[in-house]
């Protein structure tokens, strides 16, 4: 064989004779036979892909892009194609692989090296690294309220999505790398700059982007701009890797730092080893820390924002949670690790609120294998399915008048008559979302907090305007005017707050 294979190339070798015009044609008949056999194989995927796509109910799926276009369609058409069933429908391409280009490791990551790095972040989320953060949240949800209050008596309308954002950036910060950054109070730091600029490009920007157009965002403004601003987040997160690594070298220092300060996830991060004693990269913890703070904090304000939506709309609902946590705290305005799970209207409350507005509204996965649903349908390897998280927590043959708000679907009774997957806010299975105690921690001390010190309605005249990008926002915010009845203010803790959904 390997004679066979010398003899060929010394052939090939003898005809060309140094000819460059040779060299270049045998150099164009390879590449355009290399074209023509990806072409074919692309030809014969898309007509598996395609038919097996005809026994799904959907849109028409284009020969070439799929349901590409529709999926990346902008705001209210958006919104249609994730009103419109199936709960399943399939495309060309997984929105997360966009956020490939500023590489947050664990939520992009496939087969072993996911595994491993999923294995060494886990601890990072045991109860009792969160335990410290409770009082942590506490602080930059006290510093959010206070600043509620000061600015009701002055402004017309507050936006509260953007407050509630800084508040959970504040306390990811503060959690993800003892970072003190005063972010809600002041906006001017060019860290904090650059951290909402990649925020918002992920979330508005980056997941309508086809492939074609990839390379012209990179060299546009907003391209540069979003380079910049990861280059900016990075540079810090580096120097606290640096600054860290001296005071850290492995884990049975851990326990050192316990008795002085609450461990962080970068403590974790950088102590964490696997079964051969191999640990994480600076540069993926680099890219970890970038997870936790992108994936971490607009999906948790979004869920704490519609949460208090809701409760805006249904008083009753928001009047027993109150006397809820009421009972609970008495004269404390601080929330401790115990009262978590002694709020069970509340946290009623918050997962009725996820199950009508999901933070992420649909997840993308990528076929490893070939799959055959129970009816006999069928899916080849490789195809990109979308799954509609708001539509399956819309569907009627899961839900009871699914529209309607009621959180007792959520008592342990009625939740243990449910499929387990009807409810999926933080996905399922084994890329289910690592951080979902936090978020439920947060989620329950911030609106707990806010309860005892605010009253929500509801105009009912604005009506929010979904729309779902990454995370599931309202258009034009969330807004807070200044109370139609001042003197109340001045009765009780209890302060008012209207929003108004423009
Ligand atoms: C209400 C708040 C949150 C919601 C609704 C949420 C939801 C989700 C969902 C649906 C996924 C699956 C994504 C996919 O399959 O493509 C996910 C994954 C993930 N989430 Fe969250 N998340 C929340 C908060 C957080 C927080 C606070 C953190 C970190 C501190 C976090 C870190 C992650 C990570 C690292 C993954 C990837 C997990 C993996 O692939 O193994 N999330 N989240």
């Amino acid at each position: 064989m390997t004679s066979v294979v010398v003899r060929l190339i010394t052939a090939i070798w003898c005809w060309l004779k140094k000819d460059v015009f040779r060299i270049v044609y045998l150099l164009t008949v390879l590449c355009l036979t290399y074209m023509v056999l990806k072409a074919i194989k692309l030809y014969q995927w898309r007509r598996k892909l395609n038919k097996a796509l005809q026994s799904f109910p959907g849109p028409p799926v284009h020969w070439l892009f799929g349901n590409v276009h529709e999926v990346r369609l902008k705001n209210q058409k958006q919104l249609s194609c994730i009103e419109r069933p199936p709960a399943l429908w399939l495309e060309q391409r997984s929105g997360s692989q966009d956020l490939l280009r500023y590489n947050p490791r664990l939520l992009t990551l496939q087969g072993p090296k996911w595994f491993q790095h999923r294995k060494l972040l886990t601890p990072g989320f045991h109860y009792g690294v969160l335990k410290p953060y409770v009082s942590l949240i506490t602080k930059s949800t006290q510093v959010m309220l206070d600043k509620w209050e000061h600015l009701i008596t002055q402004e017309k309308s507050v936006e509260l999505f953007g407050h509630v954002s800084l508040m959970t950036l504040d306390s990811i910060l503060k959690c993800a790398f003892s970072h003190e950054s005063n972010c809600q109070m002041d906006r001017s730091n060019s860290y904090i700059k650059s951290v909402y600029e990649i925020t918002y490009q992920i979330n508005y920007r980056i997941w309508y982007l086809p492939y074609q157009i990839d390379f012209i965002y990179w060299l546009s403004r907003d391209g540069r701009r979003f380079q910049k601003a990861c280059e900016m987040v990075h540079l810090q997160t580096d120097k606290v890797i640096k600054e860290r690594k001296k005071s850290l070298k492995d884990e049975r220092e851990l326990e050192k730092i316990q008795k002085k300060r609450h461990l962080d996830f970068l403590d974790i991060l950088l102590c964490a080893k696997d079964e051969k004693g191999d640990g994480l990269s600076d540069e993926d913890i680099r890219a970890e820390v970038d997870t936790f703070m992108f994936g971490g904090h607009d999906t948790t304000a979004s869920g704490i924002c519609w949460t208090l939506y809701c409760l805006a709309m249904y008083p009753e609902h928001q009047q027993k949670c109150r006397e809820e946590i009421r009972e609970l705290l008495g004269d404390r305005e601080t929330i401790q690790w115990d009262d978590l799970g002694k709020m069970p209207n509340t946290t009623m409350c918050i997962k009725e609120s996820m199950r009508i507005f999901p933070p992420v509204p649909f997840v993308g996965r990528q076929l490893s294998k070939p799959i055959t649903f129970h009816d006999g349908r069928y899916l080849p390897e490789g195809t990109l399915v979308g799954i509609n998280i708001y539509l399956i927590h819309r569907d009627p043959s899961l839900w009871k008048d699914p529209e309607v708000f009621d959180p007792m679907r959520f008592s342990p009774e009625n939740s243990s008559k449910r499929h387990s997957h009807a409810f999926m806010p933080f996905s399922a299975g084994a890329r289910n979302c690592i951080g979902q105690q936090f978020a439920m921690i947060e989620m329950k001390v911030a609106i707990a907090l806010s309860l005892l010190r605010f009253e929500f309605s509801l105009n009912p005249a604005k009506i929010p305007r979904k729309i779902p990008q990454m995370v599931l926002q309202s258009k034009n915010g969330i807004h807070i005017p200044r109370p139609f009845e001042p003197e109340r203010l001045l009765v009780g803790p209890v302060k008012d707050i209207y929003i108004y959904l423009f």
